[in-house]
């Protein structure tokens, strides 16, 4: 588990201190509106930037002593704008970073409809397809070693920046079911940043929203995505909807 204890950082882009856990198993959704520090907290969450202030440990041990290799095999960023503009092959790039069986690359190929692109170079695709690449090569470095294959590998942190940014409605259907899968049945903890808040409430097993760089609520979607409250840190005007069959609520934009 993923634990932050009064962790912040306090030159710029700063983010002030509190504390929570990434729990195998779950989809936490950071949400918040622009500038909120949203990809500076991944940031820290992935080791790129460690906290100046309090600690943020991996199974209790402080992150600044996990080797770059160790950590490696153990979560995986999906960074804004991460496609290389480098001519790869999809099926190598994907296959980048991690060691997966043939069966769990051709799987992950397939899960992320990637299957008929994979002899293609990457600098070739489209916004939302080389989106899909990335996730699926994170995806790829958390898989286990292929003399492993037999056992899922527990405790796997997938860190994902706006991951449905140039997808359509089908891909982003397909990646946040996909992605529920991977915490229900693989055990992965995934961290989204997401700046569409009916896919929080839909997928999200918990929710963080920030605002100016500060944690300002905690817990589930139904908690946390309030209306008074989305509406105050987003300053936008919009109603809470519950669907007819009462089992979703739904955030719409006032006209
Ligand atoms: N290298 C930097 N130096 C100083 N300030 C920075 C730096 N990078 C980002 N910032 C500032 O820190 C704040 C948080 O940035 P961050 O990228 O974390 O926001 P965000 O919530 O991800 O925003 P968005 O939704 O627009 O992607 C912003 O005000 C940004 O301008």
């Amino acid at each position: 588990m993923l634990r932050l204890e009064e962790a912040g950082l306090c030159t710029a882009p700063a983010l002030d201190a509190f504390s929570g856990d990434v729990v195998p198993g779950e989809l936490l959704a950071i949400v918040g509106p622009n500038g909120a520090g949203k990809t500076t907290l991944l940031t820290m969450l992935a080791g790129l930037r460690l906290p100046d202030s309090g600690r943020l440990t991996l199974d209790a041990v402080d992150l600044r002593d996990w080797t770059p290799q160790s950590l490696a095999s153990r979560r995986a960023i999906v960074a804004q704008r991460d496609v290389p503009n480098f001519a790869w092959r999809v099926r190598d790039l994907v296959t980048l970073g991690g060691t997966p069986s043939v069966a769990r690359l051709e799987r992950t190929l397939e899960s992320m409809q990637l299957t008929a692109f994979s002899e293609r170079v990457v600098t070739e695709l489209s916004g939302g397809e080389s989106q899909r690449v990335m996730i699926a090569r994170a995806l790829c470095q958390l898989a286990p070693r292929p003399e492993d294959a037999t056992r899922p590998k527990a405790g796997g942190i997938l860190l994902l920046d706006e991951p449905t940014s140039a997808l359509d409605i089908g891909q982003q259907q397909r990646l946040m079911r996909l992605l529920a899968r991977c915490a229900r049945d693989d055990g992965l903890a995934i961290v989204c940043v997401l700046h569409d808040l009916n896919l929080a409430a839909r997928y999200a097993h918990r929710v963080w929203l920030l605002k100016a760089g500060r944690r300002v609520a905690a817990g589930t979607p139904e908690n946390v995505l309030t209306a008074e409250r989305v509406a105050n840190a987003f300053d936008a005007e919009l109603t809470l909807l519950d669907t007819i069959d009462g089992g979703e609520r739904v955030l719409l934009l006032d006209r």
